[in-house]
């Protein structure tokens, strides 16, 4: 939950930058005015660039429509959308602007490099071209897109409501794929669709479009940016701090703390008698008791089957207990392990399978912990060696228990 707050926070701030920015215009000179107008294409352009170096389509292809809407705007729609072409073009792009963002949003996020996402770009060029192919030969079949001077809708839109409909729809699903496949939240496609519907929508203000490209340029930027150190920073299987997390943590802790080493038992037998795959499963319900651990603990996966709790400003007597409540509560928890090659993919045809053979299996795991803290050595290495030590003198002592240094 705290999560997916933390994830609208990038959103929110560069929505609030852009009404900051709206607000300071009158104060801006022509030179900071020109400057701008080309912020989306640097931004956006970096976006697509660390897209490109991280392979990932989606944010690329969000990138690069933010670019495409960007310049057709620049190029095309400067004079009044009640003259031609830049009516014709400014309804057309208002079409397909949400329709390119949905379908990124509906593909998986395969990297740039896979084939399918290399023919949807070939196929969208192709689109494009030969729009642009029947603007110049056929003009008057786009009149029927020039915006209507009808009456002003409730909002005072300068879209069409099929155009409302199509953003409204990539919007939805932007937030709700996620959700549906228990994903996190990515908030920069369903971003880039409000902050070009918010442009689109009330064209007439002046540089919303510099503004609302580049705000979700930037978003685009922003949670690249945050999901490249959660790779650095997270372990991948568990989706605890690893332990370049740890030595991070430890520059900025202070002179006061508390380090428990847990070794999860005999975790080889566990891997051998019911497969890696089970032993995955394990280490990630090991995982998920550390990380609720109470008393300020932080947990972090060290390496393979090794995890560690560090407790800032506490000594080793302060933590004990926390420590001994969670030693109990991994020990009395009977995890159910699933044989995910075996598991049907319909409820149905599980209890049925389930009812001839049953492959979860319920498994007691237990760990062994070795306590060390700040006042035990000088630097960090050396409490961190103490603590190593306690805990193989846990595992010596018969396993399951906490030994201090
Ligand atoms: N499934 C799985 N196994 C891992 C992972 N990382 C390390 N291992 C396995 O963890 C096992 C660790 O075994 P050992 O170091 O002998 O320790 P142990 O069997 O837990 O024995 P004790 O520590 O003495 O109780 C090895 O078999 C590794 O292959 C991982 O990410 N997933």
């Amino acid at each position: 939950m705290t999560q997916s707050l933390v994830r609208l926070l990038p959103p929110l701030f560069c929505l609030v930058l852009a009404m900051l920015t709206y607000w300071q215009l009158p104060h801006l000179d022509a030179e900071q005015i020109s400057l701008l107008t080309q912020l989306p294409f640097i931004v956006c352009g970096l976006a697509a660039f660390m897209a490109i170096l991280a392979n990932r389509s989606r944010d690329l292809g969000g990138a690069g429509t933010m670019l495409l809407g960007y310049w057709l705007i620049t190029v095309f729609m400067q004079e009044p959308l009640s003259t031609e072409p830049a009516g014709q073009i400014f309804a057309l792009t208002s079409l397909c602007l949400p329709v390119l963002l949905g379908l990124f949003i509906i593909l998986p996020d395969t990297g740039w490099r896979h084939p399918g996402f290399l023919v949807l770009i070939a196929f969208i060029s192709i689109f494009v071209l030969i729009v642009i192919s029947l603007f110049q030969w056929q003009p008057l079949w786009f009149d029927t897109l020039m915006p209507s001077a009808g009456d002003p809708d409730l909002l005072n839109l300068k879209i069409s409501s099929l155009s409302g409909l199509l953003f409204f729809l990539a919007f939805t699903l932007g937030v709700a794929l996620p959700i549906l496949h228990k994903e996190q939240l990515d908030t920069s496609m369903p971003s880039c669709v409000l902050f070009s519907f918010i442009t689109l929508g009330w064209f007439g203000i002046p540089q919303i479009s510099s503004i609302m490209f580049s705000a979700a340029g930037l978003l685009l930027i922003i949670n690249q940016t945050h999901s490249l150190l959660n790779m650095v920073y997270r372990d991948e299987l568990t989706q605890i701090p690893n332990r370049r997390a740890l030595l991070r943590d430890v520059r900025s802790m202070g002179s006061t703390y508390a380090l428990a080493m847990v070794d999860v038992d005999h975790f080889k037998k566990i891997n051998d008698n019911y497969g890696h795959d089970v032993g995955d499963q394990v280490l990630k319900a090991v995982a998920t008791k550390l990380r609720r651990v109470s008393g300020g603990g932080k947990a972090y996966r060290f390496g393979g089957e090794e995890f560690c709790v560090l407790f800032r400003g506490r000594h080793t007597d302060q933590v004990l207990d926390f420590l001994e409540d969670l030693r109990r509560n991994i020990a009395d928890y009977d995890m159910t392990a699933r044989d995910k090659q075996s598991r049907p993919r319909s409820k149905k045809s599980g209890e049925k399978k389930r009812g001839a053979s049953r492959r979860d299996c319920n498994i007691r795991v237990t760990v062994s912990m070795g306590v060390a803290d700040s006042q035990d050595a000088l630097h960090f290495e050396g409490v961190m060696k103490a603590s190593d030590s306690a805990m193989y003198r846990a595992k010596e002592g018969g396993r399951n228990q906490i030994k201090t240094c």
